[in-house]
């Protein structure tokens, strides 16, 4: 199957790979008007990079909200020490029961963060990604709560159209990630990045597909143009089932963002016109776009 079949996208009538723009706000950040700026740049997917959100909304920072809100409340009440002291154990005590009631509220607020995306995001497919800061994004959080946020976006009643699982995350983990997405019929991208340097790109390829995903997705670092050959060649090369997405990050890299498909890479990223890259040597999709009518 063909990541556009994998994906639910039609055919390109000109070979072209699916364009992929990635949504990176944060949680003071304004979805519209980047709603608005899709519908005017068209890409395929919309890749939400939850890392640059998911955070604000851990079980730490949630307690630490309301923990400061009962202590305001404290604060403006004239009570003699005792009493003080007593409601200082209570806001204690309400720590267990915010702990006993976290996974409940956790579902809870996920579900509200995926259902804003989707409604601000309307007719594109989503694919749900959450990068570590080990693999190149913002995301802080342990490897059990990365698996559960990701677990709980799955099931949160919004279809994705993918999800991208870190190589990097635990066997049982990315099992588990892998198991929510089966169930749910959303096609899984294996991830790696290579931050340093360009690896042995064939056999990185075979590792991330006997995990047994969908789809496949390889980005690295070159140091030379060589490199950045070599892995458009390994691509080409690769005998491997699933779709493959293969990527060479950085300015030396961008040849393999505009050419890519024609060595077998089947997704290229790329932002709006104006926005920030989510990886290095991204380029906006209209000097994608621009770059492929030069050819
Ligand atoms: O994995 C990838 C590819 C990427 O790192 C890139 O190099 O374009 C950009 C990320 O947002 C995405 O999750």
């Amino acid at each position: 199957m063909t990541l556009r079949e994998q994906l639910h996208l039609p055919e390109s009538p000109t070979g072209k790979p699916v364009i992929a723009v990635p949504l990176m706000l944060g949680p003071t950040d304004k979805l519209t008007p980047f709603a608005q700026q899709l519908q005017a740049q068209k890409p395929d997917v919309v890749e939400w990079r939850a890392d640059y959100i998911a955070d604000d909304f851990s079980e730490a920072v949630m307690w630490q909200q309301v923990k400061a809100g009962a202590q305001a409340a404290l604060a403006q009440k004239d009570v003699s020490a005792m009493t003080e002291a007593k409601m200082l154990a209570e806001i204690d005590q309400a720590q267990q029961e915010f702990k006993a009631n976290w996974p409940i509220m956790n579902q809870q607020i996920i579900k509200e963060l995926t259902g804003s995306v989707f409604e601000t995001i309307g007719d594109f497919p989503i694919i749900l990604t959450y990068r570590t800061q080990a693999q190149g994004g913002r995301g802080e959080m342990s490897p059990l709560e990365y698996t559960l946020f990701m677990v709980n976006a799955l099931k949160s009643g919004y279809h994705f159209a993918a999800v991208d699982v870190e190589y990097t995350l635990a066997a049982e983990f990315r099992d588990k990630i892998m198991a929510a997405a089966r169930a749910v019929g959303v096609p899984v991208i294996m991830s790696y990045h290579d931050l340093n340097e360009t690896p042995d790109v064939p056999v990185y390829l075979a590792d991330l597909a006997a995990t047994g995903a969908d789809i496949v997705k390889l980005a690295v670092t070159p140091h030379d143009e060589a490199d950045v050959e070599r892995l458009l060649l390994a691509t080409q090369a690769a005998q491997i089932a699933q779709p493959l997405i293969t990527i060479s990050m950085g300015l030396l890299g961008q040849r393999s963002r505009i050419e890519g498909y024609k060595y077998g890479s089947e997704m290229t990223f790329a932002v709006l016109d104006g926005q920030p890259v989510s990886a290095p040597g991204q380029l906006t999709i209209s000097e994608l776009r621009a770059a492929w009518q030069a050819k």
